[in-house]
């Protein structure tokens, strides 16, 4: 079981508050007067550099937000989160994803089954398929070689694989390509179907639940597709494999239980890339690589598990970004990630964070009466910065920001990198130090214009400054530094949901539009409507039907 600590009942969240107080009309800059702030607000692990000097806290705070970590119990909640324990209360389940990527032989025993165990058989059947799609053991109806696996899936069963995928393109090694269909919207499909060969192309349904209305209705619609061209009924099984912890859904759609890849109920649909979910990155990138991406996750889980507060990553990531939220009135965060290859890591930690802790209810039930999972998103750089910085260098919000670079490229092409990195670095540095009013003076007397122009223009000109970032520096995007990164942000929401007393792993708020979904289906082509949808919906339905005739 969880604690459950109400953190505004806790002696350092009053102290935090007068704290921001104190904070709150200070520069960053005047911070660095003191100490060794580059030493003392940093940290390493293996090749990855967390630099959180740019942001409005010190020493008191950091040590009163590492309080408020021991007054909400985190490493008894992270005891009961390794060993197993339900934590996920309201589903009466653990949460093991870290077992998922623990090495062969590590034990743990859950719930009578030995988890290890279950985990690796299912990792050699995955590395036995892929080795025989890649050997060409495997072969479609009309005996040719597989060249493209779609993997059919939403949510926690496409993010992770398409943002793992994306970012590993480097180490794309064995000749298969992926496609990822996920929306409901015919329009994708057809698209993906449009591009390969149905001979060629294994479907892969990946499905927790085996009941996602998008998913089975996209895979349904690709098996008609495949009967419609040239394969026959007992062909399917050469191009279906299902990954699911549903085996009776799965036998009853057609897939036989041989091509089933299991996990398991102890697996958040959001924390599953490193299950039987990976497969199409396995496909890839090849079973060597994606063991070494789970060998990262499991150090950065190690790391996490065993590393005491103030040298511990993801617990300083967590409590920066408690202060902003709880305390100095932030309400988003962003992820900016100076690398191409990972433009789909914010789109998957937005998944990843707010589906855990948008949440107002606390572990006792109650509602909560402060500020739980702040809103994440974010876009590669150098995009961003032509695109929404405006709003983070000149705007009213605060938004504090992680910056994700890496010192080495796999395409440097000329002098590409060094350019991309010197914005990285330069971003950071204006966001905190901004631009005064007596520099902008200067800059524009410098110009020739006249005092008139000069006053007019001066305010514009202007930076604040003062707008925190975290800087994670990584040597080189490998599949094991990728999972660092993976693990980091997962626990990050761990740790963060623990200190907020919500429960992370469930995701209610999601189920309320499905189901109201469901009853308007129904209704949809009626020229009657039900009468039972608000004034508004049921005139958009009526519009809807009219347009559709
Ligand atoms: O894997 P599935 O059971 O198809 O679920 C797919 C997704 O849909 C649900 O609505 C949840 O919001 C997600 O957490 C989940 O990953």
């Amino acid at each position: 079981m969880l604690p459950k600590v109400n953190p505004t009942l806790t002696s350092s969240w009053k102290k935090l508050q007068q704290k921001s107080e104190e904070l709150r009309n200070q520069s960053i800059v005047d911070h660095f007067e003191h100490g060794d702030r580059v030493q003392d607000y940093s940290l390493s692990f293996q090749n990855l550099y967390l630099d959180f000097s740019k942001n409005l806290l010190d020493d008191e705070t950091i040590t009163l937000l590492q309080d408020l970590a021991r007054e909400c119990k985190l490493d008894d909640a992270k005891e009961a989160f390794f060993t197993g324990e339900h934590i996920n209360e309201t589903e009466d389940r653990s949460v093991l994803h870290p077992a998922l990527r623990s090495p062969r032989g590590e034990k743990l025993i859950v719930d009578g089954e030995d988890v290890n165990k279950a985990v690796w058989t299912v990792l050699d059947r995955m590395a036995a398929f892929v080795n025989d799609l890649t050997e060409g053991e495997w072969r479609g109806f009309d005996g040719e070689r597989i060249s493209d696996v779609v993997n059919i899936g939403i949510g926690g069963s496409d993010l992770g694989s398409v943002m793992v995928y994306e970012a590993l393109t480097p180490y794309h090694s064995t000749g298969i390509t992926c496609h990822f269909v996920s929306n409901i919207d015919g329009n994708q499909l057809h698209e993906v179907l449009q591009k390969v060969n149905p001979g060629r192309t294994l479907f892969v349904v990946s499905s927790k639940s085996f009941s996602t209305i998008e998913t089975m209705t996209n895979a349904r619609s690709a098996r008609k597709w495949l009967l419609e061209h040239g394969a026959q009924k007992s062909d399917v099984a050469k191009h279906f494999v299902a990954v699911s912890t549903n085996e009776e859904r799965v036998t009853e759609f057609g897939i036989d239980r041989k091509n089933m890849f299991e996990f398991w109920d102890w697996v958040g649909g959001r924390y599953s890339v490193s299950s039987a979910i990976g497969l199409p990155v396995m496909c890839a990138i090849g079973v060597n690589h994606f063991h070494e991406f789970l060998e990262g996750l499991h150090e950065m889980d190690e790391h996490f598990r065993r590393t005491p507060l103030a040298d511990n990553i993801p617990v300083t990531l967590a409590l920066i970004g408690i202060w902003y939220n709880n305390f100095m009135g932030a309400e988003t965060e962003a992820i900016i990630p100076y690398y191409q290859y990972m433009h789909r890591f914010p789109a998957y930690f937005q998944q990843g964070n707010m589906e855990s802790n948008g949440k107002s209810v606390d572990r006792t039930g109650a509602p909560v009466d402060y500020e739980t999972g702040p809103i994440i998103w974010g876009e590669p750089g150098t995009n961003g910065q032509h695109a929404f910085f405006q709003l983070i260098h000149q705007g009213t919000k605060l938004i504090p920001c992680d910056f994700i670079g890496f010192a080495q490229s796999h395409h440097d092409a000329g002098d590409h990198h060094q350019i991309l990195m010197a914005n990285f670095f330069a971003q950071t540095e204006a966001l905190m130090v901004g631009k005064s009013h007596e520099e902008v003076l200067n800059d524009l007397r410098k110009q020739g214009m006249s005092e008139e122009q000069v006053q007019f223009l001066a305010p514009y000109k202007e930076f604040s400054g003062d707008r925190p970032t975290n800087t994670i520096l990584v040597k080189k995007l490998t599949p094991k530094s990728l999972g660092w990164l993976v693990a980091m942000y997962e626990h990050k929401i761990f740790t963060q949901g623990v200190i907020w007393n919500i429960f992370s792993f469930d995701q209610w708020g999601v189920e309320l539009g499905k189901k109201l979904a469901n009853n308007i289906l129904s209704e949809l082509g009626q020229d009657q409507s039900s009468g039972k949808h608000d004034p508004s919906t049921t005139n958009l339905l009526k519009k809807f039907n009219e347009w559709r005739s």
